[in-house]
């Protein structure tokens, strides 16, 4: 299969990686002419714009946005469509809003998936989990690409209709922000409570075995390991905050009660006066962890 990727960042660029590594044919372009010269390191065909792209795929093109969410899918889309028809298939793998992917699948030409993606830059051994919305017949078409992707065929499902995959990753990612905050107030307590303990050895502990054993606990513990006890000098700022948002006000449209989340949310914007919280500290690390997302450190 011959797959165009358009954005070849952090994410985009471990898309090229598997899609290679499975034996099928990538087609790259980006913005950052450094960026396309890495894929075609790894082995990918360079586009030199998006038209360049659209004719080297094809008939039935397959094409995989991995640009940021926002203006960045619209001008892509925008530049692609004179090159498309009904027969081409366009996933967009960021963190689109889902009613921004409705109104985009129904505007364009080819079908459209929108497709959450889960695991960051430091899933891309084991794959992604794909959590993808649109046309049954267009995620068919994709499942070679999405087997490559995904951590296999287990790590990826067709959701619903357009619009559900990007739902999906957006309440994913407000459950990604409680558990965060959950892990942060324990460690928060265990560092200024009445033992002098060893955090990592405790993470380490409670990851092999007990009941909050997770991804996101391994992470913990690494960051203990890398940064300190005492988290060094990571900062109480977590960055972030637009997929949270949307959860909890699709939360409050729906009026279902998610306070958790919600508080996740709003101990993230408290976090942004810097008042040395170890939990917000301990976020800010984590983010880096699972998404490689700069960590905000303390001014000397
Ligand atoms: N980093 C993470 O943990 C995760 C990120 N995502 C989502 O995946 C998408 C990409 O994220 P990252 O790879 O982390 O971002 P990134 O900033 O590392 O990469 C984005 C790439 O897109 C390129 N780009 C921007 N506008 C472009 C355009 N108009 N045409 C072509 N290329 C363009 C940039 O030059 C850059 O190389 C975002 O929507 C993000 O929210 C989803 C899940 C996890
Ligand atoms: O989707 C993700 C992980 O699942 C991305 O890392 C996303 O950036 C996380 O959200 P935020 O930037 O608000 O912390």
């Amino acid at each position: 299969m011959q797959l165009g990727v358009i954005g070849l960042g952090r994410m985009g660029q471990i898309v090229v990686d598997r899609v290679l590594d499975a034996g099928h044919d990538v087609v790259a372009f980006d913005l950052d002419a450094e960026a396309v010269a890495t894929a075609a390191d790894a082995g990918a065909t360079p586009a030199e714009d998006l038209g360049d792209l659209a004719e080297r795929l094809g008939e039935e093109k397959r094409i995989w946005l991995m640009v940021p969410a926002g203006e960045a899918v619209d001008a892509t889309l925008e530049e692609l469509e004179p090159h498309l028809t009904a027969d081409d298939v366009v996933v967009d793998g960021g963190n689109s809003h889902f009613e921004a992917s409705v109104r985009r699948a129904e505007s364009i030409d080819a079908a459209y998936l929108d497709c959450g993606t889960s695991g960051g830059p430091a899933g891309a051994e084991l794959g992604f989990s794909l959590m993808i919305g649109g046309p049954e017949w267009a995620y068919e078409s994709m499942t070679p690409v999405f087997d490559a992707v995904a951590t296999g065929p287990a790590g990826h499902d067709r959701m619903g209709p357009s619009g559900s995959g990007h739902y999906v990753k957006m309440v994913h990612n407000g459950v990604e922000y409680a558990l965060m905050q959950a892990y942060g107030e324990g460690f928060e307590l265990l560092a200024n409570g009445r033992y002098d303990l060893d955090l990592e050895s405790v993470a380490r502990t409670w990851n092999n075995g007990a009941v909050i054993r997770s991804w996101l606990l391994e992470l913990c513990e690494e960051a203990f390991r890398e940064e300190g006890n005492d988290l060094g000098d990571v900062a109480d700022h977590v960055a972030g905050g637009s997929t949270g948002t949307w959860t909890v006000q699709e939360a409050l449209e729906q009026e279902v009660p998610v306070p958790l989340i919600y508080q996740a949310l709003a101990e993230r914007f408290g976090s942004r006066a810097d008042d040395g919280r170890f939990g917000r500290r301990l976020a800010n690390r984590l983010r880096y962890g699972f998404g490689r997302h700069e960590v905000q450190r303390r001014e000397e």
